[in-house]
């Protein structure tokens, strides 16, 4: 009991401090909906993912970064990698590095853990729940993903090698797995371009099957955004981009109005 409450009082002090700067309850009280339930439900949402979203001034631990290399990545997934992490950097003529036009996207199994007071909120918030798409320990087993986004084309890539728990029609990727790696990609652009959004509407048309182990390139294009509306639309494409595996386009409604 007596450690539950020094759990919330330190999460609540680190996080009253990051949102005191970030603005967190202006907007919680921007969106107040007239019927109450909504208002309780979105505003929570929303707490829990800006905070997912914000600096992290008070954080002690190191987050796992799963979008880093790891034995179970095939020379190919490698290769790719190297391909758009060499274009995060460019080196000037004077020999200064500076920041390319391609950005490597971290990627954590549970990004509430690693926000300021975060520890603490994690083990009272379903302490068990895990991302989706990282939650299997064996290395390579199942999604292995590195999402880089180019701000200045409005475009993520994503290079996705799917491990052997992905089976659909034998030998091949579930669909409900391109599913799940298509909304992670798009639902990550969304929310990098506009601040949390979730997923309203997903439209998949499958074009040809997914060899399991295979790694394959999801581009994302973000298309329009019309209001709280991000409209993008996405490819699914063999490594050297000769063979069309899947289609999608999704609609994502951002949460709140402010811009990340
Ligand atoms: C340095 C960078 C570090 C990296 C950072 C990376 C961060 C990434 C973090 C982690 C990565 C993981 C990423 C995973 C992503 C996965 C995402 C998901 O799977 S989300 C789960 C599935 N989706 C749901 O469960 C939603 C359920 N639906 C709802 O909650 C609501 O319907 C919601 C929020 C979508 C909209 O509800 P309302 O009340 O806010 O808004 P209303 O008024 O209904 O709609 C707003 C506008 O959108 C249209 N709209 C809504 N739904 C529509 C639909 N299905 N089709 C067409 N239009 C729709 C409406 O007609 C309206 O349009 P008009 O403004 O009037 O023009």
């Amino acid at each position: 009991m007596l450690r539950h409450r020094l759990y919330i009082t330190r999460a609540l002090c680190q996080f009253m401090a990051c949102k005191l700067s970030t603005g967190l309850f202006r907007n919680i009280l921007k969106t107040k909906h007239p019927t109450g339930d909504m208002w309780y439900t979105r505003s929570c949402l929303q707490s829990i993912l800006a905070v997912t979203m914000a600096p992290r001034p008070f954080s002690s631990s190191q987050p796992r970064d799963y979008s880093l290399p790891n034995t179970s990545w095939s020379s190919e997934m490698l290769r790719l990698y190297e391909h758009y992490n060499i274009m995060c950097e460019v080196e000037t003529e004077r020999g200064d590095k500076i920041k390319g036009q391609w950005t490597r996207l971290p990627s954590y199994n549970r990004f509430l853990k690693y926000a300021p007071g975060g520890q603490y909120l994690s083990k009272l918030l379903l302490a068990k729940a895990r991302l989706f798409t990282r939650n299997i320990e064996e290395q390579g087993a199942g999604f292995e993903y590195v999402v880089f986004e180019n701000k200045q084309e409005k475009t993520c890539v994503c290079v996705f090698q799917a491990g052997h728990l992905l089976e659909g029609p034998p030998g091949h990727v579930h669909g409900g797995a391109i599913a799940t790696i298509i909304d992670s990609v798009t639902g990550t652009h969304a929310t990098c371009h506009s601040g949390p959004a979730m997923t309203a509407n997903l439209t998949i048309n499958y074009r040809s099957p997914i060899p399991l182990g295979s790694v394959v390139l999801v581009h994302s294009s973000l298309d329009k955004i019309e209001g709280r509306k991000i409209f993008i639309s996405c490819q699914v494409t063999s490594s050297d981009g000769s063979k069309l595996h899947t289609e999608a386009t999704a609609l994502f409604i951002r949460l709140f109005e402010t811009t990340y």
